[in-house]
């Protein structure tokens, strides 16, 4: 079995697949040339993150494929019904970069709330003037203990998401299609843990009117989930970040509301034009912006290899068998 990793796999999934007898190529092909180069080199497994798109005219072009795996949780750079209906098997790692993608919203809420991006790009200004102009400036800021974290999507991130809203002390209110109740299980370092249990709502309205921090946890939707009406009904001084996907939220529209003041500080990790964001978000102070990196740790790609190196090792067996 011959497997190309197109967008890169970790060491220890490398290492898990050469051990299994598996060969893996480590080439970085560019998209033009995919086709050419799964066919030239017999690749029966082709491994991608979010950069290799495998499209229908891939899928047709390459009949010798029969396992495409996603590094990753996100399959909207996979036509995977039409993979199916073709009888590729698809693989992913639902879950291996859940926390990943949890700490890095954290990250974005604290960077906005205590302006630490902005404070990154003007502390190189020298000058005790210009030092404690900043001070003050940035003293409109705010603790996340005692605010509301709305989180939009009751899957594995936002679950994520929610225990950290939980362990900094906020208050918690999940949107759903449809309501629903989890318990979740927050664990503590010695092996102790605590149950709690949240049920969700699906009243837009009443989500809005209450979260202070809200965090989009959603895969890739065909219309924006925030947009102008949503924007309308939110709190002033909302803080919103985006690791989900490019065209959850209405990017031109966030802007607007920025400038108004409504929105106190956005943070995107994806992007509608990605890889090259637009440039009024680029240049926006009240953005903290990240190249979609939710996912991007060591810990996760190491989880995601080999996740991915066993799966295709079970498959192979079964299809020997
Ligand atoms: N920035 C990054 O590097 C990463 C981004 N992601 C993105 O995060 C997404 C979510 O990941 P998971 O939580 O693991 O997926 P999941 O499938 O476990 O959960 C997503 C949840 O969103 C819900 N949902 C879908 N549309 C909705 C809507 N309009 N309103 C409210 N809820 C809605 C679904 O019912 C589901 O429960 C991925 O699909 C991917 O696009 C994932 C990993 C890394
Ligand atoms: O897993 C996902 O859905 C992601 O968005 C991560 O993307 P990446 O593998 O870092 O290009």
């Amino acid at each position: 079995m011959k497997v190309l990793a197109n967008d890169g796999i970790s060491k220890a999934g490398e290492n898990t697949l050469r051990e299994a007898g598996i060969n893996i190529l480590d080439n970085r092909v560019a998209q033009d040339h995919v086709i050419n180069f799964i066919n030239d080199n017999n690749v029966d497994v082709l491994l991608v993150r979010s950069a290799t798109k495998v499209r229908q005219d891939l899928i047709d072009a390459c009949p010798g494929l029969k396992i495409i795996g996603r590094g990753g949780i996100g399959m909207d750079n996979i036509d995977v019904e039409y993979a199916k209906s073709k009888g590729i098997k698809i693989i992913n790692t639902p879950t291996a970069s859940s926390k990943s993608v949890a700490e890095l919203v954290f990250g974005h809420f604290i960077s906005l709330a205590r302006f630490l991006h902005e404070s990154n790009r003007l502390m190189p200004l020298e000058g005790e003037t210009h030092f404690n102009a900043m001070k003050k400036s940035f003293s409109n800021a705010y603790e996340l203990s005692g605010k509301t974290l709305g989180v939009i999507g009751f899957g594995s991130i936002g679950q994520e998401v929610i225990k950290i809203g939980i362990a900094l002390g906020m208050k918690v209110t999940v949107l759903t299609r449809s309501p629903k109740t989890e318990v979740l299980t927050l664990n503590f370092f010695d092996g102790q843990s605590v149950n709690f249990e949240i049920t969700s709502t699906n009243d837009m309205d009443a989500f809005l009117k209450e979260a202070d921090f809200i965090s989009i946890n959603t895969p890739k939707t065909n219309e924006y989930i925030i947009d102008t009406p949503q924007f309308e009904k939110m709190k002033d001084g909302v803080y919103i970040v985006n690791t989900a996907r490019g065209g959850v939220i209405n990017e031109v529209t966030l802007i607007d509301f920025i400038e108004s003041g409504k929105v106190a500080g956005a943070a995107l990790d994806v992007f509608e034009n990605e890889p090259n964001p637009e440039l009024p978000l680029l240049m926006n102070p009240a953005l903290s912006l990240s190249p979609h990196v939710g996912g991007n740790t060591v810990d996760a790609q190491e989880k995601i290899g080999i996740e991915l190196a066993e799966q295709i090792i079970k498959l192979q067996k079964e299809t020997i068998r």
